[in-house]
């Protein structure tokens, strides 16, 4: 797919974790303004290409322009400064600071990053807090809050900066169906009111297709499909229908490759 100027474009990306070749060659745009879900099989190198693309991890060769920035040459303190400004970032992980209430989780990069005065920065967290639906647990220390809430808090501090992109990281596990739909909606609904580009990697093929304006669709260290879900689900190579529909037998085989059954069971014990 062509994709008019868009806000990431990585090229010939080349990736390896001790002797395991991640990425072969990966070339991708990602699309300004639009939510865009990575997914594809376990352990094939979502969560890689989210750190390699905020600059966590550094590639062994290739390019990743974000924004006019080449990330890969980026001095630590450009780098620093970049992510402060433009990447807001909602890992799984990403936990909250637990000797703070939710206000102050959510004026902590405002104080750290900005000289803001302090009935400004009131104001922003009182926004951001609106806008995830919680500003009335401002008070609430993170103990006290259930796992959706707290994910939405995550969500408040990852655009206290005003971000420019965003980027999710199995924005719904151990969500229940309630929680799960409000993250849906805030995704969707932040992207559109903030003038986000997001980038969402997650296992849930019926919430990304609700959610997602393109699937990016990665295996074997390439993209294998790039497109709306819809015209995946109908064009999409029979990998990415397999794959999409969650058919347990297809390109990719059910059975690993085995010698022939009968005579392995009249062989007896190995
Ligand atoms: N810190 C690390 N050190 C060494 N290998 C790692 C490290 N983190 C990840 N890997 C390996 O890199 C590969 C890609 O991992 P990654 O987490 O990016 O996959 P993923 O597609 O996001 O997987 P999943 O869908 O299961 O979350 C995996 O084989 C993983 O075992």
């Amino acid at each position: 797919m062509v994709v008019e100027q868009p806000y990431i474009s990585v090229r010939d990306l080349t990736f390896t974790r001790g002797d395991r070749l991640i990425y072969d060659g990966l070339s991708v745009d990602f699309p300004r303004g639009k939510v865009t879900a990575i997914m594809g099989p376990s352990g094939t190198g979502k969560t890689t290409l989210l750190r390699l693309i905020g600059g966590q991890l550094l590639p062994d060769s290739g390019s990743i322009l974000l924004a006019g920035e080449e990330i890969t040459t980026l001095k630590r303190h450009q780098l620093f400064e970049l992510r402060k400004q433009k990447m807001g970032m909602l890992f799984q992980t990403g936990a909250l600071f637990t000797d703070l209430d939710v206000f102050d989780n959510v004026a902590f990069p405002l104080r750290v990053h900005t000289d803001l005065p302090e009935s400004m920065i009131r104001d922003l967290v009182l926004m951001k807090l609106e806008a995830v639906g919680l500003r009335g647990a401002r008070s609430l220390n993170p103990a006290e809050l259930s796992g959706g809430m707290a994910r939405r808090v995550a969500l408040a501090r990852s655009i206290a900066m005003d971000p420019e992109l965003i980027m999710y990281d199995e924005p719904f596990t151990g969500l229940d169906p309630i929680s799960m739909g409000m993250i849906v909606k805030l995704i969707r609904g932040l992207n559109k009111a903030l003038g986000l580009t997001s980038l969402l990697v997650s296992h849930d093929v019926e919430e990304c297709c609700g959610i997602a304006d393109y699937l990016c669709l990665v295996s074997g260290g390439k993209v294998i499909g790039f497109g709306t879900p819809n015209e995946l689900l109908h064009e999409g190579s029979d990998e990415v229908r397999q794959f999409l529909n969650g058919d347990p037998d297809g390109p990719v085989p059910f059975h690993y490759p085995a010698n022939d059954y009968r005579q392995d069971i009249l062989a007896g014990s190995d």
